[in-house]
């Protein structure tokens, strides 16, 4: 349980953001299923999400030649959301394990769907699961507001079946981005799904193909320097596509409805402060970009209301109350609502003591908070940015950012 002290500070500077974890996570799968190579760029710094993703891979393969595979996820809910149906469209018996709050993430889409089509799942509910049988092909319905990742893990999977299936939605989509990115993904490796009225169709007999195409960057962890130029400095994100199938992309858009001054010049999107406005935000899409908007919200004038956000309370936290009581204790006027927050903005904080509930988003949008408070701000579980930007902290020292590490 490490503990971070931010001191306030003016972020100015150019930074280059990790490859996008989501797009990463479906191209190590999809070259997996290729035979190709791990596609991550070298010189990188892996996340502890996408060193599970690598190592369950590597179980898996090595489970080809042996019994059951054991596979740990570490704490990343896509993961192990992928990897279940994969698993079991390959025919190996597994048995999927995690730790932190994984273990409690909701899995029960699964439960109900992979049964009927010849897989036998044992859990007590969470983890450790358990599974054998193969995947047979077929129609698998499911919501689409509890996690989109069960629909990833399925399109990832249902191609490689001997027949053709269907994934019906039986509620509106939620985070669609991320279902539209493994469409993408899924045709530059020679897979194609169709979308129909009720969902997606997906051809089985299908082959995966290498594909030497670059991952990109990632808009999640942009939003947090877009945020921090909003609120001072001259911030240039390097390397971002403006026309990426990442959801998050919604940040450059929303930080300019907050009033910041963003552009493009040549590849390089530069955020610099304007006068912020509190605003309106429907989190349904984007539910990854909520802790560092919310923190934003906290420096920007009257009031913002956050929406649609209730999945929030099952990812490595509870991000509702967790940037609630995180804010709260560093002087901002957060409420929580069933879904959502509602944020009444100042110009200042006061700086306190902040709890990262071991949520890397949480840690990070507390430095973004921090960057305008009257006093240091303390943060605990500094460590948990591991999870998805192990370089965080030299990248905001590096812009000015007044990040002490304390072990
Ligand atoms: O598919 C993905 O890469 C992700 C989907 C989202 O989850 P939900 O669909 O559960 O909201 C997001 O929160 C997560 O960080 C990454
Ligand atoms: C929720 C996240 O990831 P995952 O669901 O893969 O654990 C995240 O990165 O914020």
């Amino acid at each position: 349980m490490s503990l971070v002290r931010f001191a306030p500070a003016v972020l100015g500077g150019r930074v280059r953001v990790p490859v996008s974890k989501s797009a990463a996570h479906r191209a190590m799968i999809c070259s997996f299923l290729a035979g190709a190579p791990d596609p991550l760029p070298s010189g990188e710094a892996v996340s502890e999400d996408l060193a599970a993703t690598r190592s369950a891979l590597a179980a898996l393969n090595a489970a080809k030649r042996r019994e059951a595979a054991r596979v740990d996820c570490g704490e990343s809910g896509s993961t192990l959301r992928f990897l279940i149906p994969v698993a079991a469209a390959l025919g190996i018996p597994s048995v999927f394990t995690g730790r932190g709050r994984l273990p409690e993430r909701p899995l029960g889409v699964y439960l109900k769907c992979l049964p009927p089509q010849g897989v036998t799942c044992e859990s007590g509910g969470g983890l450790p699961l358990r599974i054998s049988g193969r995947l047979k092909p077929g129609v698998f319905s499911l919501p689409g507001n509890v996690s989109s990742q069960f629909i990833t893990g399925l399109m990832l999977a249902l191609p490689l079946l001997g027949g053709d299936s269907e994934i019906v939605l039986t509620s509106p989509l939620e985070s669609a981005g991320y279902a539209e990115m493994t469409v993408q993904i899924l045709k530059e490796h020679g897979v194609g799904i169709f979308s129909s009225e009720t969902g997606w169709k997906v051809p089985g007999n299908q082959k995966y193909l290498p594909c030497r195409c670059e991952i990109e960057r990632d808009w999640s962890q942009a939003a947090f320097f877009l945020a921090a130029g909003a609120l001072g400095g001259h911030v240039e994100l390097d390397g971002l596509r403006p026309d990426s199938a990442q959801g998050d992309r919604a940040a450059e858009e929303l930080f300019r409805r907050f009033g910041a001054r963003l552009g493009w010049n040549g590849g390089i999107l530069t955020a610099e402060p304007g006068e912020l406005w509190g605003i309106e935000i429907d989190a349904s899409q984007i539910p990854d970009l909520v802790p560092v908007l919310a923190a934003a919200a906290a420096l920007a004038k009257g009031r913002t209301v956050i929406r649609n956000a209730g999945r929030l309370r099952l990812k490595e936290s509870d991000r509702l109350a967790a940037m609630a009581d995180g804010l709260s204790a560093v002087g901002a006027a957060v409420k929580q609502t069933a879904d959502g927050l509602i944020i009444d903005g100042s110009p200042q904080l006061r700086g306190g003591a902040a709890d990262g509930r071991n949520d890397h988003r949480v840690v990070m949008a507390m430095a973004i908070a921090a960057l305008r408070a009257d006093g240091d701000v303390t943060v605990t579980d500094a460590e948990s940015i591991r999870k998805s930007y192990p370089d965080f902290f030299r990248d905001y020292n590096a812009l000015g950012g007044k990040a002490n590490d304390l072990g």
